[in-house]
């Protein structure tokens, strides 16, 4: 018999994760009942046609009401706002989390408006798609992939492990960190690259107009990926980048220090700089791969 963990999970935001969160949730019977609610009405008619949920509700406040596990869904700049509009209908006890991208910023927001008689496990799944909204969503999303947990050190630990524990039902890893330290690790394996992908695909659509259609007509696998995480949400990833500025602009500092020093070995033909650095991130994948962490294809053959 599956364990529950919470009698009524409350979803503020249905986009991809929220969506995945109650497919999950539903299947692992690991929550009693979902309530849902959303900005957006027709986002909000949707996943009621959906069934994603038990209850549907405009206002996120009414959603809380008796809910003993409430997880924040939306973009991590209206995190903060939905926490103050939530705070004052909140359980005693209850469990109230978030999926932001980003931590340190999250919980600065968050924090003040959230009453002392809650538990705050700020978390993060690693787990995603350049998909959004409630169709998005499916419940094998968070198999075999990371979700990061970052509750303060005075946070209950009976009721992070609970947390933990509704995780583990979908099949997820756990983790538990600072959320500076979250910060500075996804600024690299994450923000970084999306950052990237966004600037080759900008740079390919503002060359000269003969040109830019020969890189959509030869586009190789390398520019298509590139295209892949360049088609992610504008609001979530303006959200991202200006919500953990400082680890995104020392991350960025020592990419470009790397790039430069590459443009150098290209200028003056020094293949041994260039061979070696390949030789050393072709190990790395490959150790991605044996410790079973590829995430390079998260489609997961869903028919988008
Ligand atoms: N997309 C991805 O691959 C991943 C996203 N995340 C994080 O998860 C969060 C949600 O991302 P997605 O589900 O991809 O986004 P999404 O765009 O698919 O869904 C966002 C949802 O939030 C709702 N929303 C927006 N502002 C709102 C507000 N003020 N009040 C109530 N609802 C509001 C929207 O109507 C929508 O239902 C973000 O913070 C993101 O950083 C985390 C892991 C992976
Ligand atoms: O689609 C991809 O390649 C992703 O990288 C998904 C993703 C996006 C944002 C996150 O915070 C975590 C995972």
């Amino acid at each position: 018999m599956a364990e529950r963990f919470f009698e009524r999970l409350a979803l503020v935001g249905i986009g991809l994760i929220g969506s995945s969160i109650a497919l999950a949730a539903r299947r692992s019977g690991a929550v009693g009942t979902i309530a849902i609610a959303t900005r957006t009405p027709t986002t909000l008619a949707r996943a009621e046609e959906l069934g994603l949920g038990d209850a549907y509700f405009a206002d996120p406040a009414e959603a809380v009401k008796g809910a003993d596990c409430v997880i924040v869904c939306t973009p991590v700049g209206a995190c903060g706002l939905v926490a103050e509009a939530i705070a004052p209908a909140l359980e005693r006890g209850a469990v109230v989390s978030d999926v932001g991208s980003v931590k340190a910023a999250v919980i600065r927001a968050m924090a003040p408006h959230l009453p002392e008689h809650i538990h705050f496990v700020p978390g993060h799944p690693i787990a995603g798609t350049e998909h959004s909204g409630p169709d998005a969503g499916f419940a094998e999303l968070f198999r075999n992939r990371w979700t990061i947990l970052t509750p303060a050190e005075t946070a209950d630990p009976a009721a992070v492990e609970r947390f933990a524990g509704f995780w583990r039902s979908f099949g997820a890893h756990v983790d538990t960190m600072s959320a500076e330290h979250h910060d500075l690790v996804l600024a690299i394996t994450s923000h970084l690259p999306h950052l990237i992908a966004y600037n080759i695909v900008g740079t390919a659509a503002d060359l000269e107009s003969g040109i830019r259609s020969e890189v959509l007509k030869y586009s190789a696998s390398g520019f298509r990926d590139f295209t892949r995480i360049a088609a992610s949400d504008p609001t979530m990833w303006r959200d991202v980048f200006l919500n953990n500025r400082e680890a995104v602009l020392e991350m960025l500092g020592r990419f470009n220090e790397d790039l430069s020093r590459l443009q150098r070995a290209i200028r003056y033909g020094d293949g041994e700089t260039l061979y070696d650095l390949f030789s050393r991130t072709r190990a790395i994948r490959r150790s991605i791969i044996e410790i079973g962490q590829d995430t390079a294809a998260p489609d997961f053959g869903r028919p988008h």
